[in-house]
C-alpha cells in the first residue's frame, strides 16, 4: 500500500552525539636510544642519538649518504657487533631493557628484531627452505607447512610461489626475492622489522608491492626503515628522523646526529630544522 504524500515525514538527521574531546593516545615505545654514540675504531660515526620508536608504526631514517642511518638501524638489533672495531656507548632499550648490556644475547635479540637488507639475499635453497630455515634452527615444533604458507601469505607472495615451493628461491624475480626475505623474517615471528633500503634494488612495481606490504604489516609489527628515497619515506612512514653530519665536528671526523625527528607529515611540510629543510628540498645531497 502506498502512503499519501502528506503522510511522508521528511527524515531529519538526528544531531550527532557530542564527541568527547580526545587526544591521540601515543603508541607505547618499543625501541629507544639514549645518548647513544657509535664508534668504528676511533672514528665517531654517531653521537647524541636520542630517539623513541613507537610500537606498530613505521619510522623512517633519512639523511645524506654517510650520516649513519644504517649504523643506527644496526644498533637496534646489535648487528654492529659483527663489525670489527664497532662500539656502542650509551643505551639502546628494547621493551625497556638496555640491550647494550653484556648480558643480552644478541642471537635471541635478533629473533625478536628481524632485519631485511638492501639487496635481496635468499639462500641458494628452495622457497620452502628459505622460509622454514630460521624457524627450524630456533627449534620450531609447530606445523612447518602451515608456518611457511602463513609467512608467504603475510609477505603477499603465496599466490606467486605456491606451485614452486621446492624450486630455488634464486629463480624468483628481484621483487619476489625481497618478499621471500621478508617472509623468512616473519617466519621467526619477530616484533620489530628493520629494513635497510629494502627497495633500492627493485623496480617501481616491486617497490610499490613492498610498500603496500609494509602498510599491511604495521598492524602487527613495528618497522624501522632506512631509505634514500624521500618520496618513499613520505608514502610509507608515520614518523621520520632526519640525520645529518655534524657541522661542529672540527677534527675532520664525519659524525652523524639526528637533526629532527617528528611526524612524517610535519617533517616534510613544516621542517623545524634548517638542515632538514635543506635536505628535503635537495639543497644538501
Ligand atoms: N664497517 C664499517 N667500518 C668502518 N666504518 C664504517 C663501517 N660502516 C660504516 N662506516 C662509516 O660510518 C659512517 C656512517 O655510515 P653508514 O653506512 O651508517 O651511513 P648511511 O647514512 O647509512 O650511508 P649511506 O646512505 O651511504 O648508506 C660513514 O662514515 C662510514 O664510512
Amino acid at each position: 500500500m502506498s502512503l499519501p504524500e502528506s503522510s511522508v515525514v521528511p527524515v531529519v538527521p538526528a544531531p550527532a552525539p557530542q564527541q568527547p574531546a580526545t587526544t591521540a593516545v601515543p603508541e607505547p615505545i618499543v625501541l629507544a636510544a639514549r645518548n647513544l654514540r657509535v664508534f668504528y675504531g676511533t672514528s665517531l660515526a654517531l653521537k647524541d642519538i636520542n630517539i623513541e620508536i613507537p610500537r606498530q608504526q613505521i619510522t623512517a631514517l633519512i639523511g645524506p649518504s654517510g650520516c649513519g642511518k644504517s649504523t643506527l638501524l644496526r644498533c637496534f638489533n646489535r648487528m654492529n657487533d659483527l663489525i670489527p672495531g664497532a662500539k656502542m656507548e650509551g643505551e639502546v632499550q628494547f621493551d625497556g631493557e638496555n640491550i647494550t648490556e653484556p648480558g643480552t644475547d644478541p642471537v635471541a635479540l635478533r629473533r625478536r628484531i628481524g632485519m631485511v637488507f638492501q639487496k635481496p639475499n635468499p639462500f641458494p635453497k628452495s622457497v620452502y627452505q628459505n622460509v622454514a630455515w630460521g624457524a627450524r634452527i630456533n627449534g620450531y615444533r609447530g606445523d612447518m607447512d602451515e608456518l611457511v604458507e602463513r609467512s608467504l601469505r603475510r609477505a603477499a607472495l603465496w599466490d606467486e610461489v605456491k606451485n614452486k615451493l621446492h624450486r630455488s628461491g634464486l629463480e624468483l624475480s628481484g621483487g619476489q626475492q625481497q618478499r621471500l626475505c621478508i617472509a623468512r623474517t616473519l617466519a621467526v615471528e619477530p616484533e620489530v622489522i628493520l629494513m635497510d633500503e629494502p627497495c633500492s634494488a627493485l623496480d617501481p612495481i616491486s617497490t610499490a608491492r613492498v610498500e603496500d606490504l609494509m602498510d599491511d604489516l604495521k598492524d602487527e609489527y613495528t618497522i624501522v626503515i632506512v631509505t634514500h628515497n624521500m618520496q618513499q619515506a613520505r608514502r610509507v612512514s608515520d614518523l621520520t628522523a632526519c640525520l645529518m653530519l655534524d657541522e661542529t665536528a672540527k677534527d675532520g671526523h664525519r659524525t652523524g646526529v639526528i637533526a629532527e625527528f617528528s611526524a612524517t607529515d610535519l617533517l616534510f611540510t613544516n621542517p623545524k630544522d634548517p638542515r632538514t629543510e635543506a635536505y628535503i628540498t635537495g639543497r644538501i645531497g
